[in-house]
């Protein structure tokens, strides 16, 4: 989407041809910084640190790691340990397994003088699939967001509450639940975007806020715990948030506390969306919450935290009691008894083994 005017994508073959440009998002919002991965390892780090994160995002990269890694070491042995290296940098976003089985099966079967090149074709083929998975998921929203807007007074703004970053910093370009809500933009409906912080990494103050304010739609930035207040007094229409991995029966693992919104939104008959691409899908999974690896990070992410001071220089500052200790669990399991329906590429389904199944029928086991 647009930065400063400016066509971006978060991901991008630089023009060597052979390394890979990202948008670095651990520096944002307050420094637009463009990084050069140059090997397997830029790639895998990448993704551990969230230089790239976004489940979608996560893939790709995870793709351009294994075209790198092809380019250092294209052996049986080099594709193995590219992808085993790759898989273990995050646990959650079944894109990241899905993404490194698809390089496996195009690349296992060529001889080692061909992999490289067949490994940048696909990565740049799964961005552009990327790029245009999000775009339909946004033209299917809309109908969502265009039905609010048709119980509003003249003028009145659709008000449209979103958690975390599914954002098109989450993916290739668009987002995910974002793509509904750039799309009823540029069609000139009234939006208001209720932006949840969400903590401890902030990626909605800092990620969403950001491409929201770059793209010229309005928003407003909450606390973490305002989104029941606001369902209470009939202040959001809709919600729509991302996730990381859906089970084929509909349970949505997405960033920590996207299940006290769906709780709120259900308590006041807010419909609560969830938008994703089919990779999202995992269709080996039943029950979300026994069955989703959650991954926990360093507790340096909820006892310090990064920002701008008034001179415009960057500073850490720890804002727990040292020494407490810290529990950082990244993702939580919204069942699929709270979600109003998944919005994928092929439209809108219900959160279940038979919605999921009639939009993908030949994708179930
Ligand atoms: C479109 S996937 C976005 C999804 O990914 C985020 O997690 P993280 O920032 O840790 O990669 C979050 O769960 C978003 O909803």
């Amino acid at each position: 989407m647009k930065v400063d005017g400016k066509p971006y994508r978060t991901i991008w073959l630089a023009e060597d041809g052979w390394t890979v440009e990202i948008i670095d998002q651990t520096r944002l919002p307050h420094r637009f910084v463009v990084e050069r991965l140059q090997g397997l390892e830029a790639a895998a780090h990448a993704i551990r640190s969230m230089q790239v994160r976004g489940a979608p995002l996560i893939g790709v990269t995870a793709a351009y790691g294994v075209a790198l890694a092809m380019t250092e070491d294209p052996s049986d042995a080099g594709l193995e340990r590219a992808c085993a290296t790759l898989l273990a940098t995050r646990p959650t976003a079944v894109n990241l397994r899905w993404a490194l089985e698809e390089m496996q099966r195009l690349l296992r079967p060529l001889g080692d003088n061909a992999r490289r090149q067949a490994a940048y074709e696909r990565a740049g083929e799964l961005a552009e699939e990327d790029v245009a998975l999000c775009r339909a998921i946004g033209g299917h929203g809309l109908a969502l967001i265009e039905a609010a807007a048709a119980k509003k007074k003249p003028g009145e703004a659709v008000n449209v509450l979103t958690h975390c970053n599914a954002g098109w910093l989450a993916t290739v370009d668009w987002g995910t639940a974002t793509a509904p809500i750039y799309l009823a933009h540029e069609k000139g409906i009234a939006l208001n975007v209720w932006v949840d912080e969400t903590r401890p990494r902030n990626q909605g103050a800092a990620l969403t806020a950001w491409e929201l304010g770059h793209h010229g739609v309005p928003h407003k930035v909450v606390a973490d715990n305002v989104g029941g207040h606001l369902m209470q007094h009939g202040l959001v229409d809709l919600c729509i948030v991302g996730t990381d991995r859906t089970t084929a029966t509909g349970d949505v693992c997405n960033k920590i506390g996207t299940y006290l919104k769906a709780l709120a939104a259900q308590d006041n008959g807010v419909p609560f969306y969830v938008a994703l691409p089919s990779p999202t899908i995992d269709w080996t999974l039943s029950d979300g919450i026994e069955e989703i690896p959650i991954e926990e990070r360093d507790a340096r992410e909820v006892t310090h935290l990064t920002g701008a001071t008034a001179d415009g220089s960057l500073a850490t500052i720890e804002v727990v009691a040292p020494g407490s200790p810290v529990a950082n669990y990244a993702f939580d399991v919204t069942p699929a008894r709270l979600v109003s329906g998944l919005i994928t590429e092929r439209g809108v389904a219900t959160a279940s083994r038979e919605g999921l199944a009639a939009l993908f029928p030949e994708r179930v086991p």
